[in-house]
């Protein structure tokens, strides 16, 4: 059996903690460990899991003792142990690891809170797994990026994009920080156009004619975007949708299925039994979607929490050259995450059939 590529996640917040488990879960890798400065509920958890723990600083390691934590060791005693580390650290902070990461000869993905020039290098799966693969180091491009380079690209391939216009409503907060930050009853906008995620966008593919508005909005879980997008030529509706299904990170969802608004697709999510209720998939209307002549809209909700799992898994694929083909490690990820690219159709392989006569 091939050696499984052994791997850190280094920070165990709401990104780390979800690569670690999404890591746990792939047959051909390991999680050694996981580490942070943290010592409260969310540290003692990973413990609970099994998961070994190791501190980041020696104030951590101080604190981690006192909270009677079984410490494995510092972080450097862990990077000994892998061949990649997957940086969740809050934004910023990463950057400042790099050079600890290069010392110990470990690859290192970060995420989309650092930027594009710390890697040179910014990644999303479906578009630029092939000029990923053996480097260094990477960059996940942050939950609004991804989910904006997978559906363009998705049109792109299909000869359909011309050029894009987003508007982004984002969440204020994230659920588990809610009590100590977060706004109410308003709308805030970004101060400057482009927000960066139309850049960071260009960042992995720089042929995406593409503009990016955002605001936040008083909503805790899962980001909404509305685009406008200008086809190459005029194309009908079906042939526009056939262009997104063809991106197996792209599922649609139907207003006339109930899906109406993002709590829906947070509900459809723990009916279904994914993990913490996350959706790894972009949930785009299938029935608000329009083509009037060469102009497409849509409009599609992301789970900011989770829409970067997938693409930090196969990040770790292409840094470790242990799967040189995107789409055997793509399969591999969703196969293994139960990834769907339809909530529209109950899966063929879990319908029970009719009840005969
Ligand atoms: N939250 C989201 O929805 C998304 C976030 N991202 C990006 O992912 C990255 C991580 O964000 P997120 O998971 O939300 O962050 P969190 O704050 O949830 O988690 C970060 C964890 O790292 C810990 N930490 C702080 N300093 C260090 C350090 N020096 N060494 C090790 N651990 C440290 C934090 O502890 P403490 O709490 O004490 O600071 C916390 O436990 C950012 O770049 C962000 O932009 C990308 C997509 C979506
Ligand atoms: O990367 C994210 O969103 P973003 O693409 O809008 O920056 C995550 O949701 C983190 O957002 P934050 O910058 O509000 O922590």
């Amino acid at each position: 059996m091939p050696k499984k590529i052994r791997v850190a996640v280094n920070g165990y917040g709401v990104i780390g903690k979800r690569v670690a488990d999404a890591v746990r879960v792939q047959q051909d890798m390991e999680l050694v460990g996981v580490s942070d400065v943290i010592s409260d509920y969310r540290i003692k958890t990973a413990v609970t899991l099994g998961i070994s723990v190791y501190a980041s600083t020696t104030e951590g390691s101080a604190q981690m003792d006192a909270a009677g934590l079984p410490v494995a060791g510092g972080l450097h005693q862990l990077l000994d142990k892998v061949d990649v580390v997957v940086d969740c650290t809050p934004a910023k902070i990463g950057a400042g690891n790099l050079e600890r990461y290069r010392e110990h000869g470990v690859k290192a993905i970060f995420q989309g809170g650092e930027k594009h020039e710390l890697t040179g290098h910014s990644f999303v799966a479906h578009a630029n797994y092939a000029t990923a693969l053996g480097r260094e180091t990477t960059r996940v491009v942050s939950c609004n990026t991804t989910a904006t380079v997978r559906t363009l690209t998705a049109l792109k391939d299909a000869g359909l994009l011309a050029k894009a216009r987003g508007v982004l409503i984002r969440r204020a907060t994230d659920p588990w920080e809610s009590d100590h930050s977060g706004i109410m009853n308003t709308i805030v906008p970004e101060g400057r156009i482009p927000s960066h995620q139309g850049p960071d966008a260009q960042s992995v593919d720089s042929s995406l004619d593409v503009v990016t508005m955002a605001a936040k909005g008083s909503h805790t879980q899962n980001h909404m975007h509305y685009w406008t997008v200008e086809l190459s030529r005029t194309a009908d509706r079906e042939e526009v949708l056939d262009a997104l299904r063809a991106e197996s990170r792209i599922a649609l969802v139907r207003r006339a299925d109930g899906i109406v608004a993002l709590n829906s697709t947070i509900e459809l999510m723990r009916d279904l039994g994914r993990p913490r209720g996350d959706m790894y998939e972009v949930a785009l209307w299938e029935d608000i979607l329009t083509v009037q002549g060469n102009e497409l809209f849509y409009t599609y909700t992301v789970d900011n929490q989770a829409v970067v799992i997938p693409e930090n898994i196969d990040a770790i694929r292409a840094l470790a050259g242990t799967v040189t083909n995107a789409a055997e490690s793509i399969r591999r990820t969703n196969d293994a995450l139960g990834v769907r690219q339809d909530f529209t159709t109950v899966p063929e392989n879990t319908r029970t059939g009719s009840v005969g006569t």
